[in-house]
């Protein structure tokens, strides 16, 4: 991979971070864009050695400022979901976009089971308790639900969903999702049940796990209408973005009790700012979006970037180009 990087010209490589990661703008040396929405900060984080030697990081709103200096550019984005880009934009200075599919999926479905797992069984909360209890019998309220048994519904069944799917799988859930299209080899290879009415599904399952891309037509897919359909015993984890949900929505939903609990890997905004209501309750997990964020697969998306900027610079076509 560092082989790759050091053959690079100049490409732009879009790290999604939730905080600022540009540093120096200088022509002279390659560039990287790095847009600050999203995950991927650590990615820049992780290698910041071999990024900082060779490239030039420029934030995404400098690029939108002032593109006349870039030519012969690819933003590679570091990461499958692309709504904090705007491609057609992008597109109109000649520059092409592209992304990471696949080499995302495990880690992302990982995180999904690990929320699901964490907020059935109260892991964090038992973390805390060890800290700072002494041999004291523990509350009722330390009593956890099986996942095992339990029904999943997964909304989206994309690549990531089908992981989670095959998770769930060996965890003996019955699992049920929802998707634009009927995914009928995905459907027998993991025994899971399709509801064509996302109402069904949310009636039915004790977890709700979200997978969608963000798109204008599932930006609040999840609001107040839908979480009052859902068992007041079951619990929404979202590892796709954060505007999927509606979060003013979600935290009255907790606070009355209209649904157990909520586990988020994705919120609105990122990082969520200390104090946010959200993170007052006692029922919700929140993560920093580090659905990605492992050394295997940032090492992964790292190589599939450099592939798709060479590829780009060379004339030839990237492999993971992402259209409008
Ligand atoms: O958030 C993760 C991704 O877009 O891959």
């Amino acid at each position: 991979m560092f082989h790759l990087i050091h053959r690079l010209k100049t490409p732009l490589l879009s790290f999604g971070g939730t905080r600022t990661i540009s540093q120096r703008i200088n022509m002279e040396k390659p560039c990287i864009l790095a847009t600050t929405f999203g995950a991927h900060g650590g990615i820049y984080k992780c290698f910041a050695p071999v990024v900082e030697k060779h490239f030039t990081i420029i934030p995404y709103e400098t690029f939108l400022l002032d593109q006349k200096n870039l030519s012969e550019q690819v933003v590679v984005n570091g990461g499958v979901g692309v709504n904090h880009l705007d491609i057609p934009m992008i597109n109109s200075f000649g520059v092409k976009v592209c992304n990471t599919p696949h080499v995302v999926d495990n880690a992302t479905a990982d995180i999904g089971m690990g929320l699901m797992l964490a907020s059935a069984r109260k892991i964090v909360e038992g973390h805390h308790y060890t800290l700072t209890h002494n041999n004291e019998d523990l509350p009722e309220s330390s009593m956890g639900m099986d996942v095992s048994g339990a029904t999943l519904g997964i909304i989206g069944m994309g690549r990531i969903g089908y992981k989670v799917a095959r998770r769930a799988q060996a965890f003996d859930m019955k699992i049920l999702y929802h998707n634009r299209n009927r995914r009928k080899e995905e459907e027998r290879a993991v025994g899971a049940m399709y509801c064509a009415n996302m109402e069904d599904l949310l009636q039915q399952s004790d977890f709700v796990m979200v997978v969608v891309n963000l798109s204008p037509a599932t930006q609040k897919l999840i609001g107040a209408k839908e979480l009052a359909m859902m068992k007041p015993t079951s619990t929404l984890i979202n590892i796709s973005r954060g505007l999927v949900v509606d979060q003013d929505a979600l935290v009255e939903a907790l606070l009355k009790k209209v649904i157990r609990a909520a586990a988020l890997d994705v919120t609105y905004p990122e990082p969520l700012p200390i104090g946010h209501p959200l993170a007052a309750l006692p029922n919700v997990i929140i993560l920093p979006h580090i659905g990605t964020h492992s050394v295997e697969t940032t090492q992964l998306m790292v190589e599939k970037m450099v592939t798709n900027a060479l590829a780009v610079l060379g004339g030839n076509h990237p492999p993971d180009e992402v259209k409008v």
